[in-house]
């Protein structure tokens, strides 16, 4: 997968881009991000980016022209990027728009700032995406948010951890099971005894019920939308 991100802050992203899994998935060429900063579309002396508003009102707009000269000149060769624009009330990201992005060959992920961006831009946009209901300064940490659930899901990203992690609970949206590990008991907190017993069968439906059992109890939406979709099983659904 290639990803080109959109930006007036391209700084934000180095951290993101060097470390981690993500920054392994990239140094490894199993994934390909770059990240563009809008000025460098600018063709002015200033490299003016932004404008007052049409209308009055607070703050700055982001002009058209640079994000549509980015957008020719990363388009002219290759696969056309299946383009995102975060936004504060975009189409909330879940887990299950997060797989079907991970799908996509190209993605051009268009990063708002100050007040948004000039209308006009929606009219390159596929999606408009939001990472919640708060009020952000900005889109880049939204698309770093939309990036990182994105490119795990990419074979080969999570490494070794992926066969372990394949199981369709988290990709569900299901919440995580408890984690545990050295001292078996700390502070008189135990560690719970079927996590010893090395009988994996068991660790594995305790993990399931735990995992069921949070999400019923924090996110019962999740299940009833499970269950409309005829996503979980007859036994998970004991
Ligand atoms: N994804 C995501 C986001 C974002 C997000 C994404 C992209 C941009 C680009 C700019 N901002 C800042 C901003 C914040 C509020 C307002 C609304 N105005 C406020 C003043 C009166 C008029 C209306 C506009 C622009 C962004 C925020 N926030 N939260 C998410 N989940």
């Amino acid at each position: 997968m290639r990803i080109d991100v959109l930006t007036v802050l391209p700084g934000l992203f180095d951290c993101f881009l060097k470390e981690g899994v993500i920054g392994k998935a990239i140094s490894s060429g199993k994934v390909e991000v770059k990240v563009h900063n809008i000025r460098d579309f600018t063709t002015d002396k200033h490299r003016v980016v932004d404008d007052v508003p049409y209308g009055g009102g607070p703050g700055m707009v982001l002009k058209p022209e640079p994000i549509f000269r980015a957008y020719d000149e990363l388009t002219k060769e290759g696969e056309k990027p299946y383009v995102l624009l975060t936004e504060p009330w975009g189409e909330k990201f879940n887990q299950e728009m997060a797989v079907e992005l991970s799908k996509k060959p190209r993605l051009m992920i268009i990063c708002g700032r100050y007040e948004g961006v000039d209308e006009r831009v929606k009219s390159l946009v596929d999606r408009e995406v939001s990472i919640g209901d708060y009020v952000l300064t900005g889109g880049e940490l939204p698309a770093m948010v939309i990036m990182d659930a994105v490119l795990r899901l990419i074979p080969g990203v999570l490494g070794n951890l992926e066969s372990l992690r394949a199981d369709s609970f988290s990709d569900r949206g299901l919440l995580g099971y408890p984690n545990y590990t050295r001292p078996a008991e700390f502070r008189g907190m135990k560690v719970p005894e079927v996590l010893l017993s090395g009988h994996h069968k068991k660790i594995e439906s305790w993990r399931k019920e735990q995992s069921l059992r949070k999400t019923l109890e924090r996110r019962p939406e999740i299940i009833e939308n499970l269950k409309r979709k005829g996503l979980l099983t007859k036994e998970e659904l004991e």
